[in-house]
Formats: structure tokens, sequence, C-alpha cells
């Protein structure tokens, strides 16, 4: 079991970057993995603690998380003789400098500036690899600075969809524990608890998740480190990630505009939970209070994908077995499980 060492969590924490990364005796040059937007937005800031504390560092700017760019961050980290990495962004950036610097034998910096996606925190990495979403084995990061400040100033669409991304715990902890009966797969009874614990918070707390408010970004940081620690303990995304998921994915893979993550995982969400016989209108009244999509419109996708999504979810990630089994799903039993659970009109 794998878990970050430090977890710094609160206005203003960025400052403590360069801080930490003494205590933790860190040496040597950094590399800043980040994005176009979210470099300006704290990786500049980033850079000039590590500087004020001895350090130097380099950029490198990346967009979506392919293996292509896990190998630039690879060549770019021995180009420049870093010593450690800090993925400071979205879950891309992160995971792109979470699986680059577990591959190099590198300690590993999370520094998140949207509560959009629970990889805070994670020892894993999704990674699209030949065209599909991977999930890879990583390092958990050594430490997590999340400064509540800067997530607080991002779009609340980001913290929305993170709560979307903590929501489908529910289904996912169904589907292991479905792939414990159908296929003996092995379940930890603690991550469990954990992951149920952290979306039953998000889901009895959905009236105080609101625009502008510092508690509800202090809730969902939390709920969303714990839902990576949940992982960390499974040893895999098990008790994170279902057949919510796997719809999300190849939602990523065939729609032309996908949305954020966490917002499909939540429109997943619910339609699971009407596979799975439990209450889907809770989840969609939570999520509609919440200001997250419950429908294809609020994605902004067609509803031909959301269909073509549910028939061909169960190819991704064929090892995990879910609700939704190992064989497409007719037209139109879909086109059913979207319609009444109104994805779809
Ligand atoms: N490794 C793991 O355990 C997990 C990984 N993921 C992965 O994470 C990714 C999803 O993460 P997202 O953050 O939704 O995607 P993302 O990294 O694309 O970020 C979403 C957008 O938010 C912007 N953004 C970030 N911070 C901002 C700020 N402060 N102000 C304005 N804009 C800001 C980014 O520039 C980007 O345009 C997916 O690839 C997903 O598979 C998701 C959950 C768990
Ligand atoms: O998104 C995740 C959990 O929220 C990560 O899990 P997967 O990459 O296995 O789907
Ligand atoms: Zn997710």
């Amino acid at each position: 079991m794998q878990l970050p060492r430090n977890v710094i969590a609160g206005p203003g924490a960025l400052e403590s970057v360069g801080p930490i990364c003494r205590s933790m005796r860190l040496k040597g040059r950094a590399l800043i993995v980040t994005g176009r937007n979210t470099k300006g937005i704290a990786g500049d800031a980033v850079a000039e603690s590590l500087s004020k504390n001895g350090y130097d560092a380099d950029f490198l700017i990346v967009e979506s998380a392919t293996m292509e760019n896990v190998e630039k961050a690879k060549r770019a980290a021995r180009d420049t003789n870093a010593e450690f990495l800090l993925g400071v962004g979205g879950g891309k950036a992160i995971d792109i400098a979470k699986l680059a610097s577990s591959q190099l034998d590198m300690y590993f910096i999370s520094v998140p500036t949207a509560a959009s996606h629970d990889g805070i925190a994670s020892s894993r990495a999704s990674i699209i690899q030949g065209g599909k979403s991977v999930s890879n084995q990583a390092e958990a990061p050594l430490c997590v600075i999340a400064d509540t400040g800067i997530i607080m100033k991002s779009p609340y669409r980001l913290l929305a969809a993170g709560c979307g991304d903590i929501i489908s715990n529910y289904t996912a902890v169904l589907d292991w524990r479905l792939a414990a009966r159908l296929r003996n797969v092995y379940i930890s009874e603690y991550s469990v608890a954990l992951s149920e614990m952290t979306a039953r918070m998000v889901l009895d707390y959905a009236h105080d998740i609101k625009p502008g408010l510092e508690e509800s970004v202090r809730l969902v940081v939390k709920a969303l480190i714990s839902s990576s620690v949940a992982m960390s303990i499974a040893g895999s995304s098990a008790p994170a990630s279902g057949s919510e998921h796997k719809f999300a994915h190849m939602l990523d893979q065939i729609a032309p505009k996908p949305a954020l993550h966490g917002e499909q995982c939540g429109v997943g969400t619910i339609m699971m939970m009407y596979l799975h016989g439990g209450d889907w209108q809770r989840i969609r009244d939570a999520l509609k209070t919440i200001g997250a999509p419950t429908t294809a419109k609020d994605l902004g996708i067609e509803d031909k994908y959301i269909v073509e999504a549910l028939i061909k979810a169960h190819t991704i990630r064929p090892e995990r077995y879910t609700i939704l089994g190992d064989k497409d799903l007719p037209h139109e039993a879909a086109v059913n499980i979207a319609r009444t659970t109104k994805v779809i009109e």
C-alpha cells in the first residue's frame, strides 16, 4: 500500500512547495509538467517557490494524457538532468508526471489546480495507449499540495465534475462486489468502506456544494484525496472506477467533443445504478443539486454517442468485469437504459 507522505491543502499552499521539497530532503533540479493555462495559474508560482528554496526548474507543457507525452516527459527529465517531477494542473498533467516519474524511479509531487478528478493522490495513472484508456500502476505522489485559493478561483464546472468522479464510487463498488462473486476477484473491504464513505459525504452534503463557497472546495478536495487513498489501499482503481468509468472512457474515444471526465462519470453512474437496480434517481438528484450534468444535452454530446458508448463500454478494460458484462449491449437495451434514466429523450 503506497500513500503520500505529506498532504497540504489550504489557501496559499503553493508557497510551501519549495519548503516541503527541502523538508523531504529532495536534491537537484525539478521538472514541472503542466498545461498551457495552468502554467500561468500555478506553474510559475511553483517555480518561484522552488527557486526561493534553492531549486532550479524546467517546464514541460502537455495537453493530452497519452503515452507519447509520458515518453516526452521522461526525455525532458533526462535532458534537463531533473531529479524529481511535479505535476501542476488538471488530471492529465498529474497523470503524465506521475507515470513518467514512476518509470524513471524519481519522486513526484502532485499540485492540483482543480478539484476535477480523484487522481490527485492515487497510485494510478490513466493514459491513452493505442487509442484506448489504460489504467497504469504508478507510484503514489510523495506529497500532494492543493492550494484551495487557486482551486476556489477555477471554474465551478471543474469542481462539479470532481463530484461526479466521487459519486461514481457507488457503482464502482457495486461492480467490484459483482466481480468478486462472479469472477472471484480480490476485494478489499477497507478500500470499499473508504470509497463508499467518500461518495456518501458528497451525496449527503450535495446542498452545501455551491459556486463561490470555500467550504465546498475544502469538502470536495478532501473527498478526492480520500477516494485516491481508497485506490492506493486497493492497489487498483476498482473502488473508484467501474462500469460508469468504462462508459466515460468510451465516450472520450467516440464523441467528437467529449465533456470533462468527472461529468461523463456522473452521467454514467446514473445509468449504471439503474442497471444495478439501485436508487438512480438519488444519484441524479444529487448531481442536479450540485450543478453537474445529468443528460446528454448537459454534456453537449449527441444521443447517438451515448447509446454507442453504452453498447461498446465493456470493451474498455475487459479484464475488469462489471454489470455491463462482456458482450455488446443490444441497441434497444442501450436506448432503453438511457431513456429510462432520462439521459436521452
Ligand atoms: N490516475 C487516477 O487515479 C485518475 C485519473 N483521472 C484522469 O484525469 C483526467 C481528468 O482530469 P481533468 O482535470 O478533468 O482533466 P484535464 O487535466 O484535461 O483538466 C480539465 C481542464 O481544466 C483546466 N484547468 C485546470 N485547472 C484550472 C484552473 N485552476 N483554472 C482554469 N482551468 C483549469 C485544464 O487546463 C483543462 O482544460 C482524465 O484523463 C482521467 O482519466 C481521473 C481520475 C482518477
Ligand atoms: O478515473 C479513475 C478513478 O476515478 C481512474 O481509474 P481508471 O483509469 O481505472 O478508470
Ligand atoms: Zn475517474
